[in-house]
């Protein structure tokens, strides 16, 4: 395999290729704080704005000088960074830190979470499938026990003469008319059917546009079709629910419900009930939708999640991989809407902008303390990012928490900005939305543009693509789509923006607004 350069490709080819096919394909050389370098033509260095950071993983901007000091001291003592299954009391250290916070930031306040690390987001949510189906399991367990001790009951009453068995409970069951004289049919058959139920696999719940990560059972949990159904056949099902739809939410659950058949003996009879089944694993939710315009949810949103989750017995998995970590003015997202979770998820700014690491958090109540030895990975809690992780929740939380102002104060600086240019730009601007440094623009419908190029672009849902090309290439400016629908854009900076940043961000929107207010399509062509 050889490109037009004579170089073999072996990694990224069609990503380069489509990279460079909407001006997005520049090679960056250096990076700090907010802002990317790549040298030019003649090999000069050429600041770019940075507004992904890292997909919204770099709070404390590229490179922060504090982290990689920190980072370069622990690599200097030589600290042990794989010393997998001996003591590593950097974890319960680090679990310590987050479990304070979690008292303050949970609207429960009950904190005691306990901590399973890991390596990227989508593990840690992996993590919480698996830990939630052990919980479902617990639970079937129990059920499955109280169903066996009841067909004994009933055995023994019968063969005793205590009870007698109507036609009622074999029509329940549909068992044969010639069977219906024998007690041993209608146990089988009840036997039979809990055993299919209990074969089957759970259905999660999510939002609808959720993303929870592109692993196995996590990308069933993105609702996103392009990467989710390719794979639809691996992993259990999702039920996608609409947050600021109460009713569709409760009407869902019912559509959901299962029951697995009991047998009761009462005054003389025995009789076949139904139990509720658990069929729901958990409930993953996003407190502010990363892939969804950053759409926050609305504290009666929050509200109703937490009532289905109590109804059903399953837990709310708060995802705060892109929301957590102070991005919206706060540790977690979930506490400006009072969403109370049972596990919670962590990822992104948590390795410092230089680590990979990741968290799951249990609720006491709901750990299963043998999940520490049913999980492992190689990487996971490693010394190393543990102790920028540890660097990460001290910078977050000195000052008496002055990161969380600034993040919030910055990102009402620019939501100040986003929400002018929407004011002056009313027929392009369709929506605005997020929490401090996680926000977006969304741009309104053009795939009936008149603009040739501006049509075709959001027609197959690369306008924000072409757009972030644009303003890249004409401001030296890094923006990104947000999730699929890709005609908005992306902010997620580090706390270093400045209002200079915000000044030149207004100007490369109001330029790329003119141009789609104009329909001047062509001057967005990639070059
Ligand atoms: C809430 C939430 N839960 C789990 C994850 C998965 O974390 P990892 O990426 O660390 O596995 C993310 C990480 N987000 C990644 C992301 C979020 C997003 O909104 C878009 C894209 C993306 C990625 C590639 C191309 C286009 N978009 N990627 C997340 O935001």
């Amino acid at each position: 395999m050889s490109s037009a350069a004579s170089e073999p490709i072996f990694a990224d080819r069609l990503l380069n290729d489509w990279l460079a096919s909407v001006g997005l394909g520049i090679e960056y050389s250096r990076a700090e704080a907010n802002t990317l370098y790549f040298r030019d033509g003649s090999g000069r260095e050429v600041p770019v704005l940075d507004h992904v950071c890292g997909f919204g993983s770099l709070i404390f901007g590229h490179n922060n000088p504090d982290i990689i000091e920190h980072a370069k001291s622990v690599l200097d003592e030589q600290i042990p960074v794989y010393v997998q299954l001996s003591r590593q009391s950097h974890a319960n250290a680090l679990a310590t830190v987050l479990n304070a916070i979690l008292r303050r930031e949970t609207p429960s306040g009950d904190g005691d979470y306990a901590a399973i690390f890991a390596n990227s987001g989508a593990e840690a949510v992996e993590i919480c499938v698996k830990h939630a189906e052990l919980e479902r399991r617990a639970r079937i367990v129990r059920l499955t026990d109280d169903v066996l001790r009841h067909v004994e009951e009933a055995r023994e009453a019968v063969g005793a003469g205590r009870a007698t068995v109507a036609e009622t409970p074999y029509v329940q069951v549909g068992a044969a008319r010639d069977d219906r004289e024998k007690l041993e049919h209608l146990i089988a058959e009840i036997g039979r059917r809990n055993a299919e139920l209990v074969a089957k696999g759970p259905v999660h719940l999510a939002l609808e546009n959720a993303f929870h990560g592109k692993l196995v059972a996590t990308v069933q949990l993105t609702q996103n079709p392009h990467w989710r159904m390719p794979f639809i056949a691996l992993s259990s099902s999702t039920r996608f629910l609409r947050a600021d739809r109460p009713e569709e939410m409760k009407g869902a659950i019912e559509d959901l419900r299962e029951s697995l058949l009991d047998i009761l003996v009462a005054d003389g009879a025995v009789t076949v009930v139904e139990r509720d089944f658990p069929v729901i694993g958990a409930f993953f939710v996003e407190p502010v939708q990363g892939a969804n315009g950053m759409r926050p949810l609305t504290e009666a949103a929050a509200r109703e999640i937490r009532a289905v989750c109590d109804a059903v017995g399953c837990p709310l998995i708060v995802d705060e991989i892109h929301s957590g970590m102070g991005r919206t003015g706060a540790f977690l997202a979930s506490s400006h809407m009072g969403l109370q979770g049972d596990y919670y998820t962590l990822a992104k700014s948590i390795g410092g902008g230089i680590a990979k690491n990741s968290v799951a958090l249990f609720h006491q109540d709901r750990f299963r303390p043998e999940f520490e030895v049913l999980h492992s990975s190689t990487f996971a809690k490693d010394g190393f990012s543990a102790a920028i992780a540890m660097k990460v929740l001290e910078m977050l939380e000195a000052d008496d928490g002055r990161a969380y102002r600034v993040a919030a104060e910055r990102g009402e600086r620019l939501m100040e900005m986003l929400t002018s240019v929407k004011a002056d730009f009313p027929e392009v601007v369709d929506a605005v939305d997020g929490i401090g440094l996680m926000v977006a623009l969304e741009f309104t419908d053009q795939t009936r543009a008149t603009s040739d190029l501006i049509r075709e672009k959001a027609g197959s849902g690369m306008l924000g693509y072409v757009v972030a090309g644009y303003i890249l290439r004409e401001h030296r400016i890094r923006v990104l789509p947000v999730g699929p629908a890709g005609n908005s854009v992306r902010f997620e900076p580090s706390v270093h923006l400045t209002d200079e940043d915000i000044a030149r961000t207004e100007s490369a929107l109001r330029d790329v607004c003119a141009i789609i207010r104009d329909q001047d399509g062509d001057r967005l062509a990639p070059r």
